[in-house]
């Protein structure tokens, strides 16, 4: 299969939740300072490589937005255009939003953890308005804004219904560009971003059980005119770093507290 483009994608630097450990989802967390040396780093890696975006996509949580912003101040390209979209962002973990994933592996066993973090097709329970992050998520006026009502807004999403959700938007606003030819940046979120992957790669519904992003590293995936996946998905950056990361985050779902 010949390569015909390039399609560059990042889960957004750390946030303060990730350092805590919980699960964020929804809940509109900024960047640790660490986070944005992360994005920085990014960037810088990415003029390194000579890659000129023409369209940058985000999702409309804000640390996906601000990594995209000092991804693309550090090349130099803010000018470039930029699409926020409730469908690239991360997906929504209902009642487990705000919980801490090794107390959650203490409580559940780290094997039901591994299914509500990473199975294809199981949801974790809905979040419901007595959950203390309920109003704070479904007043933002951010979600008055989206293409579909509030009351359709999702309280709780398996991967498979990340990807349902997704695909419209990658379909008629993404694909079209790709196939015009331009250079685009996803900055999107853990789970957000392994849906995408899942449809471009063709990974099985078992396979992407072991699919794990790190925060903050570039995800380079070559495509065919088709738009499929020509290679697996290739991180960019030191890949001993790269994968030291992403055990990090695995690990985050162990009864034992996850290293600092
Ligand atoms: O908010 C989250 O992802 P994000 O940091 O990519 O936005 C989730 O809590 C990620 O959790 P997971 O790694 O357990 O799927």
């Amino acid at each position: 299969m010949v390569e015909k483009y390039k399609l560059v994608m990042l889960r957004h630097g750390e946030g303060a939740w990730n350092k805590e450990n919980r699960f964020c989802s929804w809940v509109d967390q900024k960047l640790s300072i660490d986070g944005v040396e992360e994005a920085r780093a990014c960037g810088r890696h990415l003029k390194s490589l000579g890659f000129e975006f023409d369209l940058v996509f985000t999702s409309i949580l804000s640390r996906s937005i601000q990594t995209a912003w000092l991804v693309m101040e550090e090349m130099g390209q803010e000018w470039v255009p930029t699409q926020s979209s409730w469908r690239l962002n991360e997906r929504h973990y209902g009642a487990l939003i705000g919980l801490n994933r090794a107390e959650m592996a203490l409580n559940h066993g780290e094997e039901q953890v591994k299914i509500w973090r990473r199975s294809y097709d199981v949801a974790p329970p809905p979040i419901d308005e007595s959950h203390p992050y309920y109003h704070e998520i479904y007043t933002d006026r951010r979600y008055t804004c989206c293409d579909v009502s509030q009351e359709k807004l999702p309280k709780s999403e398996s991967l498979k219904e990340v990807l349902e959700r997704l695909l419209p938007y990658w379909n008629e606003m993404i694909s079209p560009e790709v196939k015009k030819g331009k250079m685009i940046l996803i900055s999107a979120h853990g789970n957000s971003t392994r849906a995408l992957l899942k449809h471009l790669e063709g990974i099985s519904d078992t396979d992407i059980v072991n699919v794990t992003l790190p925060t903050g590293v570039p995800v380079l995936l070559e495509l065919d005119e088709d738009l499929h996946a020509v290679r697996p998905h290739r991180f960019l950056g030191n890949q001993e770093a790269i994968q030291a990361a992403i055990k990090k985050v695995e690990d985050q779902g162990k009864a034992l507290p996850a290293e600092k």
